[in-house]
């Protein structure tokens, strides 16, 4: 047995839990469980891990197995503006000159840890509620843990659920959300950018938009459900919908994705930022988008949040609102 560790909130109020070694192969399990890891760009080309024992467990039980160990002392570094606004500019001038509809950049808040924090954090996660779910790949180096928001897909037999989230405000100005021209446009960016990527797979049902209540966050929700007209592999969907343009550019293109890709790095995104993280179990596949976490190697610690620009967007705007997505985040860990 070695020390790293997978979870995932899984339906019936379960959590898988997977411990390592994990096998590191191409092609998901027909029957037991697998995880799925990857980086923003799918460049991985064995991104479903085999661990060497995996349980469903109750996340009480998960959080028991993690242990005791205090919260770490944080020293957060003042995020600078700076480096955000270049970004920001350049792409206002890439959706003007009609490279892009929509992007999303992530800025990274940065803190020293003391006092070592992957089990804590993990802890945290677990502790979650519905409909956020919580998820985290740790090992001794580093590791990531949050409460996602967001399904990339859950697939069961020939069933696909998606949903589109984008659009945000404060719980307070909710009753504002749902009028807001901008913030709903740039939700049916997402939502039908769904609809035309999975149109062709089956009978496909929309669901209405409606506010998805957060705590002190809101976003627009949209359910979207594919009978698939036959078997597809949860690899072929996972690239077929990510980035769906809640954490990417619309038009996905090979051009576009690299450009966000630079922005990310130039920014500091960690790899696995807004990428798929999942698992199957016996056949049936839940996979998150990893957003709303915690990225940590050593002592160092990042907080990433995205936010999705569009030709409406203002640099305060979206500044504001990456701050609020990183309150939340903290709040949860309770830092
Ligand atoms: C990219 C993030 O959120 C996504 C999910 C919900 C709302 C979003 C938005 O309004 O931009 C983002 O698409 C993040 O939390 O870092």
């Amino acid at each position: 047995m070695s020390d790293s560790l997978a979870f995932l909130g899984w339906s019936g109020g379960k959590v898988l839990v997977g411990h390592g070694p994990f096998l590191d192969v191409a092609e998901p399990p027909s029957s037991g469980a697998a995880f799925y890891r990857n980086e923003f760009g799918l460049g991985d080309p064995k991104p479903w891990r085999v661990p060497a024992e995996w349980q469903l467990v109750e996340p009480a039980e998960a959080m028991e197995a993690l242990g005791s160990s205090d919260m770490p002392l944080i020293s957060w570094e003042t995020l600078e503006a700076t480096l955000f606004a270049g970004v920001f500019q350049e792409i206002t001038t890439s959706i003007r000159w009609g490279i892009f509809e929509k992007t999303v950049p992530v800025v990274v808040e940065r803190g020293r840890m003391e006092g070592g924090g992957g089990a804590a954090f993990a802890r945290r996660a677990l502790a979650t509620a519905p409909p956020l779910v919580p998820y985290g790949f740790l090992d001794p180096s580093g590791g990531f843990a949050g409460m996602s928001p967001e399904h990339l897909l859950r697939l069961d037999g020939r069933t696909l659920r998606t949903m589109a989230l984008a659009g945000t405000a404060r719980a307070e100005e909710r009753e504002v959300l749902a009028v807001d021209e901008k913030e709903i446009r740039e939700h049916e960016f997402v939502a039908q950018a769904l609809v035309s990527k999975l149109g062709d797979l089956g009978r496909l049902e929309r669901g209405a938009r409606e506010v998805l209540d957060l705590g002190p966050i809101v976003h627009f929700h949209t359910p979207i459900e594919v009978a698939l007209d036959r078997d597809e592999s949860i690899d072929s969907l996972i690239r077929r919908l990510h980035p769906t343009p809640a954490l990417g550019p619309l038009p996905r293109t090979h051009e576009t994705m690299s450009r966000l890709q630079t922005w990310r790095d130039r920014l500091g995104a960690p790899p696995e930022f807004g990428a798929p993280f999942g698992a199957v179990v016996d056949g049936v596949a839940r996979v998150l988008v990893a957003i709303r976490g915690l990225w940590w190697q050593g002592d160092e610690l990042k907080l990433p949040a995205g936010c999705g620009v569009i030709e409406a967007s203002r640099l305060v705007n979206e500044w504001r609102e990456l701050r609020l997505k990183r309150e939340a985040v903290k709040a949860r860990f309770g830092l």
